[in-house]
C-alpha cells in the first residue's frame, strides 16, 4: 500500500503495546483522580469549550455518496472500473462473506448495496476486515471513530496534517498493526486502496474559522480529493458536514431539505460555504459518477446568551456515523441530539454539572450568530434507526473525564 509521510513519533512508548490489549472503544475512563480545573482549563482553551459543545455536539449533517459505478449487479464478476481506476486492486467479496461481515458488526441487517460487492479487499486475500481512512482521524470526532473502528476488528489509516487534531488522541493505537497514520494534508491527493472513507478533515474550531486562518480550500480542495479516492477505488464516502450549514434558520427545528439561511460574505461565510460547497461536490459526484477557559475564570457567554444550540455527545454521533456508513443510503441525515439550550442554559448546566463557583462574562455577540438552532431527526430514526442516547446533563462529566484522561495519558506519555 502506498504511504505518504508515514508518521514517525518521538512519543510512541504504547509502541509495542499487543493488539489484545486496545482498550475497546468507549468514551476514556477515569485512569485516577487528577486536577478537574486543569481538565477543565484543557478543554476550554482556545474557546475548547464553545468548540466542543456548539460546534460538535449540535446536530450536525452528514453526507453519504455511493459511486454508483460500484454498485454492479452480483451476477457481474468484472471488476468496477471508474476512470483512472485501478483494476489490479479491485477484489470481489462475495454476497455471503459481506453480509457475514455485516452481521458480525451489527446484527441482521439490510446490506442489499454491499452485498452487490461494493467491499474490496486485494485480490487473492480473503479477509472479511474493512479497510477504511479516516480523514481528520487525530480530531476529537475523528478519534473516537477510529477507536470504535479498531474495535470492532477493521484495519484503519488516518490521514491529518495535525493542523487541529493532536497525535495523544490516537498514540494508544501506535503499534497495532491494524493501524496507521499517515501526516498528509487532503488538499494534496492521495492514493489509497479501502473499502471506506469517512472525510472529517477540516479546519473545524471557531478560533480557526474565524479568522484569517480559516482554509476553504481544504473543505473543498480536500473534499474534491477524497471524493475522486472513493470515485476511483468505488469507496463508500461520508462527508461530516455541520449544522452551520442551515446558517441562521428561518425554519425550526431544522430538517435535511431545509436549505438554510447563510450570509454569504459574513465572518463565518469560510466555513458555512466550505461546509455547503462540500456537499455540493458529494452530491454532484454522487449523481455525476453516480457515485473557552472557565477554571476560576468566567464563562464567556456572546451575545444575550439567548441563542440556543442543541448539544450532542460524541459517542452518539459516532454510533450515526457508522450506521449511515454501513447502511444502504444516500444523502443528507442530521445526527444531532434535538435537546435545545439556550447558551445561558447551558452555562448553568456547566456550572451545576462541572463547577458550581464558576461566573459567567457577557461579550458583544458575533456577527451572524444563528439565533436558533435544533435538528429534526425524524429521517435519522426510520431510516437508520438511529437516535442520540446521551443527554446534555449525563455528557458534560463524561466529557470532562474524558479530557481529563486524556491529559493523564500525555503526562504519562511524557513521563511525567
Ligand atoms: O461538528 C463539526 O462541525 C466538525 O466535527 C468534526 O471536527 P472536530 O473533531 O470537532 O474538530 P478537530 O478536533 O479540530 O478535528 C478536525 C481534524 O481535521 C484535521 N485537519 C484539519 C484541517 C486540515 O486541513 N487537515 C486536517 O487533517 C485536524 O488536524 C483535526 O485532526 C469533524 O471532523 C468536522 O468535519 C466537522 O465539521
Amino acid at each position: 500500500m502506498k504511504q505518504l509521510h508515514k508518521q514517525s513519533s518521538s512519543n510512541r512508548k504504547d509502541e509495542e503495546m499487543p493488539f489484545s490489549q486496545t482498550p475497546p472503544y468507549s468514551p476514556k475512563s477515569l485512569k485516577h483522580p487528577r486536577s478537574l480545573p486543569r481538565s477543565l482549563n484543557y478543554i476550554l482553551k482556545e474557546q475548547r469549550l464553545l468548540f466542543i459543545l456548539v460546534g460538535i455536539l449540535i446536530g450536525s449533517t452528514f453526507f453519504i455518496i455511493q459511486p454508483s459505478l460500484s454498485i454492479l449487479s452480483s451476477s457481474d464478476q468484472r471488476p468496477r472500473i471508474s476512470a483512472g481506476s485501478r483494476e489490479s486492486v479491485v477484489g470481489n467479496r462475495d454476497r455471503g462473506e459481506l453480509a457475514q461481515d455485516f452481521q458480525n458488526h451489527f446484527g441482521n441487517g439490510n446490506y442489499n448495496r454491499y452485498s452487490n460487492g461494493v467491499g474490496r479487499v486485494p485480490v487473492g486475500i480473503g479477509s472479511k476486515r474493512k479497510r477504511i481512512v479516516v480523514t481528520g482521524g487525530a480530531g476529537f470526532v475523528g478519534s473516537h471513530l477510529v477507536d470504535k473502528l479498531i474495535a470492532r476488528g477493521d484495519d484503519v489509516i488516518v490521514i491529518d496534517n495535525f493542523f487541529t487534531g493532536r497525535k495523544e488522541n490516537v498514540v494508544h493505537l501506535f503499534g497495532n498493526p491494524r493501524f496507521e497514520l499517515i501526516r498528509h494534508d487532503v488538499v494534496e491527493p492521495i492514493l489509497l486502496e479501502v473499502d471506506q472513507i469517512y472525510h472529517l478533515a477540516c479546519p473545524a474550531s471557531p478560533v480557526h474559522y474565524k479568522s484569517l486562518t480559516c482554509d476553504y480550500k481544504t473543505n473543498v480542495m480536500g473534499t474534491l480529493n477524497m471524493l475522486g479516492l472513493a470515485k476511483r477505488i468505488g469507496a463508500r464516502f461520508l462527508l461530516t458536514s455541520t449544522s452551520e450549514v442551515y446558517g441562521d434558520p428561518l425554519e425550526h427545528p431544522q430538517k435535511e431539505t431545509y436549505w438554510g439561511h447563510v450570509n454569504p460574505i459574513g465572518v463565518r461565510s469560510c466555513y458555512d460555504e466550505g461546509k455547503r460547497t462540500a456537499e455540493t461536490l458529494a452530491m454532484d459526484y454522487h449523481r455525476g459518477a453516480g457515485v473557552e477557559a472557565i477554571r476560576k475564570q468566567p464563562m464567556t457567554v456572546y451575545g444575550d446568551g439567548k441563542q440556543t444550540r442543541s448539544f450532542q455527545y460524541v459517542s452518539d454521533l459516532v454510533d450515526g456515523l457508522v450506521a449511515l456508513m454501513e447502511g444502504e443510503h444516500v444523502g443528507p441525515f442530521n445526527l444531532g441530539n434535538p435537546g435545545e439550550f439556550t447558551m445561558l442554559e447551558l452555562a448553568e448546566v456547566v456550572k451545576e454539572t462541572i463547577d458550581p463557583s464558576a461566573t459567567i462574562e457577557f461579550n458583544p455577540n458575533t456577527a451572524d450568530d444563528p439565533h436558533k438552532r435544533k435538528p429534526d431527526i425524524t429521517k435519522a430514526k426510520e431510516l437508520l434507526n438511529w437516535e442520540p442516547k446521551i443527554s446534555l446533563r449525563e455528557g458534560l462529566p463524561r466529557m470532562v473525564n474524558d479530557f481529563r484522561n486524556r491529559i493523564l495519558n500525555e503526562d504519562e506519555g511524557k513521563g511525567n
